[in-house]
């Protein structure tokens, strides 16, 4: 390879042999029947069908295996499901694609408690397997459940009983369950104790997808592949970390599902902690967790799984002086949000990790929607250099940021001499820009390659019961103050 040449190998290769050779589980091949609950939705709509095309058209879904069911309540014909989602897939150029891809999804409408409709579900999904296995074979069943987490223990107890795969000869039924996890801590034990008595485990793949993010992907391998960062990621040399998500727009007919759980739910527990405050604060723990925890043994989920659960385990309970709540204008003009609603749309919160490696670092987390950019980055802010001699100008601090979106990049920000005669120092940036080092390479989005995690089995970037359960403490105090307010 000359200078300035860089080699992308397929994600297959990239990370799967080295995952499946330590996880001693082989590849799965055959009949394959992804179900999409909720399939009449916004998340169905704006992110599932998308990824799933995503992935058939590069080839991880084999058409010789798989079938794709829609399923919710709303009455809709195959060709009325295929019409509502064919604006949001985006390769519209290679028609071809696209018209193979809209003919391997079904629809079946009913309703979420009732066996009935369950059995024509798994009626559906028998015959295809039937008329794709001539010969009987392992089959594989994946429920994404798109849906309200309200219905989850009905649509559980249904896929249970109604719609387990069958084969004695291998293959695997699994289910994807979306966040928010529960409302607190109870809610999020009962859920999680409801699911638990229907599966194992090893079945559930709770999602947060920010944990797909390239940059967040990147993490591990930025901490601990890399010799710079490892002697200065500790409190002796940095001084806070932030963790910011801001979006421009608001909850646009959503309100009725984010009045109920708000930003803490929605982004910091899930997102940023994967704890539990609005929505937002939801999406913020899991990031976290990547940014603190200490070097895991290995690459295997359970190892990964470990450390991040160590971290929650050691968040310092919330102040209520050190959360700052609130609620865009206009919010409730949202026809979907009660005239009095009082859910924060907004929150900044410092959160403090009690050990050897954090103790004195303010986390800091913020997140609001309807705010005047579009941004999630981590930011990280070292400490001043001591006995600094060059007094006369005030230094900028030393900053690594890493951009999750938009435009995903990592940049430091340093201070250096500023060219010319004089001796004077500016700030400025070593910058590894995504669009620009790695031009003509297409990111894949965070569903693509989760969903492709489920189908390999392979639950390292999902989040596990007793994860869930440390998060919904450290933010459970979170959630008392927004009570309050
Ligand atoms: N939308 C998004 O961008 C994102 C959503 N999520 C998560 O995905 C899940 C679904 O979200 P989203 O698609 O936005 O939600 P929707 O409000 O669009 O609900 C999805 C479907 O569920 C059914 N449904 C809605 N409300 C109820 C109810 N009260 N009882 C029973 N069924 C109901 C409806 O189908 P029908 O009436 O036809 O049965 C609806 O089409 C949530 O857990 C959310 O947190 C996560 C990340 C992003
Ligand atoms: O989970 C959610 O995430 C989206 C933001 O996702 P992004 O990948 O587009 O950044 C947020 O709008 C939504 O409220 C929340 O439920």
């Amino acid at each position: 390879m000359g200078s300035g040449e860089w080699h992308v190998e397929k994600r297959s290769t990239l990370r799967n042999d080295s995952f499946v050779k330590e996880s001693g589980s082989a590849p799965e091949t055959g009949c394959l029947s992804i179900v999409v609950l909720g399939a009449s939705g916004d998340l169905a709509k704006k992110k599932t069908f998308p990824a799933l095309f995503n992935l058939y058209r590069q080839g991880f879904l084999n058409p010789d295996e798989v079938h794709i069911f829609g399923y919710a309540r709303t009455k809709l014909s195959d060709e009325e499901l295929r019409d509502r989602i064919r604006g949001y897939l985006v390769d519209q150029k290679n028609a071809d694609a696209l018209s193979k891809f809209l003919q391997l999804i079904k629809y079946v409408s009913g309703p979420y408690d009732s066996e009935e409709g369950f059995q024509r579900l798994d009626r559906a999904i028998s015959e295809h397997e039937i008329s794709k296995n001539s010969s009987e074979g392992s089959s594989r069943r994946l429920f994404y459940l798109a849906l309200p987490p309200s219905v989850y223990p009905s649509v559980c107890k249904m896929i249970k009983t109604c719609c387990m795969n069958k084969s004695d000869l291998g293959g695997w039924t699994r289910i994807v369950v979306e966040k928010p996890f529960g409302k607190d801590l109870d809610s999020a034990e009962q859920l999680s104790s409801q699911i638990g008595e229907l599966f194992d485990e090893s079945q559930i793949y709770r999602i947060d997808h920010y944990l797909g993010k390239e940059l967040v992907q990147n993490m591990l391998v930025l901490r601990f592949a890399n010799r710079f960062f490892l002697p200065l990621w500790n409190r002796d040399n940095i001084e806070n970390v932030q963790i910011v998500f801001r979006e421009d727009f608001g909850t646009e007919g959503r309100g009725g599902y984010f009045d109920e759980y708000g930003i803490i739910r929605d982004i910091i527990q899930n997102h940023l902690l994967q704890a539990s405050i609005p929505d937002i604060i939801f999406i913020y723990l899991q990031v976290l967790c990547l940014v603190a925890m200490e070097k895991p043994i290995s690459l295997k989920p359970e190892h990964i799984r470990d450390e991040k659960v160590k971290v929650l385990q050691s968040v310092v309970p919330i102040t209520d002086e050190e959360v700052v709540l609130g609620q865009y204008e206009g919010y409730r003009d949202d026809p979907t949000v009660p005239d009095d609603s009082n859910t924060p749309t907004f929150a900044t919160t410092i959160l403090r990790i009690h050990n050897e490696r954090w103790e004195g670092v303010p986390f800091i987390l913020k997140a609001g929607k309807a705010l005047n950019s579009r941004k999630a980055e981590i930011r990280i802010q070292f400490k001043d250099v001591p006995g600094d001699i060059f007094r006369c100008q005030k230094q900028g601090r030393n900053e690594f940021v890493i951009r999750l979106q938009p435009s995903e990049a990592m940049y430091m920000k340093l201070t250096v001499k500023q060219p010319g005669l004089e001796m004077q120092t500016v700030q400025s940036e070593l910058d590894l820009s995504y669009g620009q080092r790695y031009q003509g390479v297409s990111i894949p989005e965070a569903y693509e390659r989760l969903i492709l995690d489920t189908i390999k089995g392979d639950q390292q970037h999902f989040v596990r019961r007793d994860e869930l359960k440390v998060e919904s403490c450290c933010v459970g105090d979170l959630y008392a103050v927004a009570a309050q307010d």
